[in-house]
């Protein structure tokens, strides 16, 4: 029996060795037939390889081999969650880069230490944000997080570096927020964290994005602190909300839809350069330039916005950015200044990989041994 169980075993893989099938007899898989001739994940990477090594010069190379390679997660950490996790975590040898900035700030040219620690103390981060990330060059992966007894989460996996926006937004006591384009939910979470917001007002003009939006509230916070009184959840229009709501929050995020790069080069699925989607992808610097005109409009004046996106494209980032500014000052006597996040940059450079000498905003750049981002953030202040 076992003799002919054998047998019949390495028959079957004699018969999936291709090169004993006569060519006449082959089929093609059935993927081959359905794949399509030019995959969005190719036309993504030719279309950054034009336009990046313009733009990134000798530093392509790398930052393209990191964008195709594994990214690195954090672990945002869930205050609300009642499991004793800090311990767990920092026995699996990770750190909440954010509180150990302590360790990180050290000036290696004492002639300009006073300034920096001048910046520093003037940037109030966001209060009781953390979250951890495994060192510099270790690419351990976090498991995924169980239930406490509650049935909350202990904490949310998202790029680490998509908590920079939510720190440099610098919400402070009894802020009224709004989160323009906040589906799925990891920023509108990190935000949460703080427990300084008066109202936060939650958007997305998707409604499918936002069922899931709900249902991550729900698995990370009590229903006590989503009440109608602390939290609005809405589906417009991102681009009207001038109509609807000006001169109103202290502080705007607008984390913008873009080409989200990463997502580009590694998935075909619901990828933004199939060919179907090219309209789309060409009209994304003016739906970013509107939603930023709309964010602009509705903080109120000495209120702060910040823009976000994860490409690396200078068109998506630094380009919309200038062209809101000018557009806000000629045809609402908006004047926006853009503000300095050197400081974040300089706190969190061991974790991250930033870009340098950007004449606008800041940018996390992927790389292999710190692999987050891109991230772009630019954050501005309403003066008038
Ligand atoms: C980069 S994602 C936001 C990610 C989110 N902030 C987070 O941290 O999970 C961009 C979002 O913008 C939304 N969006 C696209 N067009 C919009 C519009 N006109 N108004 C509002 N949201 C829009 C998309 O549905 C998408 O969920």
């Amino acid at each position: 029996m076992a003799l002919f169980m054998d047998t019949r075993l390495l028959l079957r893989k004699l018969k999936d060795l291709r090169c004993l099938t006569p060519k006449r007899h082959r089929v093609k898989e059935k993927w081959a037939a359905t794949r399509p001739k030019h995959p969005p994940t190719n036309l993504a990477l030719q279309h950054f390889d034009a336009t990046y090594s313009a733009q990134l010069g000798q530093m392509w190379p790398s930052v393209r081999c990191a964008l195709l390679s594994e990214r690195k997660y954090g672990a945002l950490f869930n205050n609300f969650s009642q499991d004793a996790l800090l311990e767990d975590l920092e026995a699996q040898g990770c750190r909440d880069f954010i509180s150990n900035i302590e360790t990180e700030v050290q000036p290696s040219d004492p002639a300009d230490g006073d300034a920096v620690y001048q910046q520093l103390s003037a940037l109030q981060l966001s209060p009781n944000i953390r979250c951890f990330v495994f060192p510099r060059g270790d690419i351990s992966r976090f498991k995924p997080a169980r239930p406490d007894q509650g049935g909350f989460l202990g904490y949310y996996l998202m790029d680490a570096a998509s908590v920079l926006p939510c720190l440099a937004l610098n919400v402070q006591e009894g802020h009224s927020v709004l989160d323009l384009c906040a589906a799925p939910g990891g920023k509108t979470l990190a935000l949460l964290q703080t427990y300084s917001i008066g109202f936060l007002c939650v958007n997305d003009s998707s409604v499918s994005r936002t069922s899931r939006l709900r249902k991550v509230l729900r698995s990370y916070v009590p229903k006590q602190h989503l009440t109608n009184e602390k939290i609005r959840i809405s589906t417009l229009d991102g681009t009207k909300w001038g109509e609807i709501e000006r001169n109103t929050f202290d502080r705007v995020l607008v984390d913008v839809p873009c080409t989200t790069d990463r997502h580009s080069v590694l998935e075909d699925d619901n990828n933004i350069f199939s060919k179907i989607r090219t309209g789309e992808r060409r009209r994304l610097p003016q739906l970013q330039l509107q939603l930023l005109q709309a964010a602009i409009e509705a903080a109120c004046p000495g209120g702060e916005i910040v823009y976000s996106t994860c490409t690396l494209s200078q068109n998506q980032n630094a380009g919309v950015v200038e062209q809101a500014i000018a557009w806000a000052q000629e045809n609402h006597g908006i004047q926006l200044e853009v503000v300095d996040l050197r400081p974040l940059t300089h706190m969190f450079r061991n974790t991250f990989h930033f870009a340098r000498d950007l004449h606008l905003g800041e940018m996390v750049v992927p790389h292999l041994a710190a692999n987050f981002g891109p991230i772009f953030l630019c954050k501005l202040r309403r003066l008038t």
